[in-house]
């Protein structure tokens, strides 16, 4: 195996994406041993039952938009073509499938660890993947102890040693889509193509839910 034999899989609503989530894929592509990151927009997020407030065909395209021409990243739409809820454990499943000698890093924010025992089949899960989680410069280490219940400790292990650094970015689709309800500027947020989408199409000027 070489020492970028790996595949980083990050799951995200991307409603819409934003330069936080460009910088973590590209800090992942930067730390971890893999040769690409798969963007995987969900159809509807577990824990966000309401769904996105774009379809999927406007996230899907805002994606291509922001990633077009960019090496080492690759979008998946096996989430979006299942429909539904989805849930990660059966995307890693099926990745598994795809990629059946590779190991495969799910990318997640700390936000993220910190509710992952709500996530479905968190062991089953973590027979597939190594967890590596973003850590925000200036905020003190994830606290990797909720894994223990539901992996081997060298498997935690390795969760701990795939753990990405990145600085501080206080950007949150949410907070665009308020911003773009109350007329607010989100330039230099998002990429230029995103904006450009967003103005031309009117998406979230409508929106209460944000
Ligand atoms: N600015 C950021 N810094 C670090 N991690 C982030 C940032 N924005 C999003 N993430 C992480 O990226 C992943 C996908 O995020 P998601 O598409 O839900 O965007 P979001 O900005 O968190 O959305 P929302 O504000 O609607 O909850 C999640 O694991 C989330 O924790
Ligand atoms: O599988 C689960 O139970 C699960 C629970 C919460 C979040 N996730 C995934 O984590 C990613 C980020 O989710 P969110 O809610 O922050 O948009 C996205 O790919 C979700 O499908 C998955």
């Amino acid at each position: 195996m070489t020492s970028r034999s790996g595949v980083g899989v990050f799951g995200g609503s991307f409603d819409p994406v934003h330069l936080g989530h460009l910088w973590i894929a590209e800090a992942a592509l930067e730390h971890l041993p893999v040769d690409h990151v798969r963007w995987v927009p969900a159809a509807t997020s577990p824990l966000k039952p309401a769904g996105p407030v774009a379809s999927n065909s406007q996230r899907l395209s805002m994606l291509r938009l922001a990633l077009a021409g960019q090496s080492g990243h690759v979008i998946d739409t096996l989430e979006l073509d299942r429909d539904g809820i989805s849930y990660t454990v059966d995307t890693l499943e099926d990745l598994r499938a795809a990629f059946p000698s590779r190991p495969l890093f799910l990318i997640i924010g700390a936000d993220s660890l910190a509710s992952f025992a709500q996530w479905e089949a968190p062991e089953r899960l973590l027979q597939q993947c190594v967890l590596a989680v973003v850590r925000r410069g200036g905020v003190p280490s994830p606290d990797y102890s909720i894994l223990n219940r539901f992996a081997s400790a060298e498997r935690v292990d390795q969760c701990r040693s795939a753990e990405i650094m990145m600085p501080q970015i206080e950007i949150s689709s949410s907070d665009l889509r308020q911003r773009i309800s109350q007329a607010r500027s989100i330039r230099f947020r998002v990429p230029h193509p995103v904006t450009a989408f967003l103005d031309h199409t009117g998406l979230y000027r409508e929106q209460v839910r944000c």
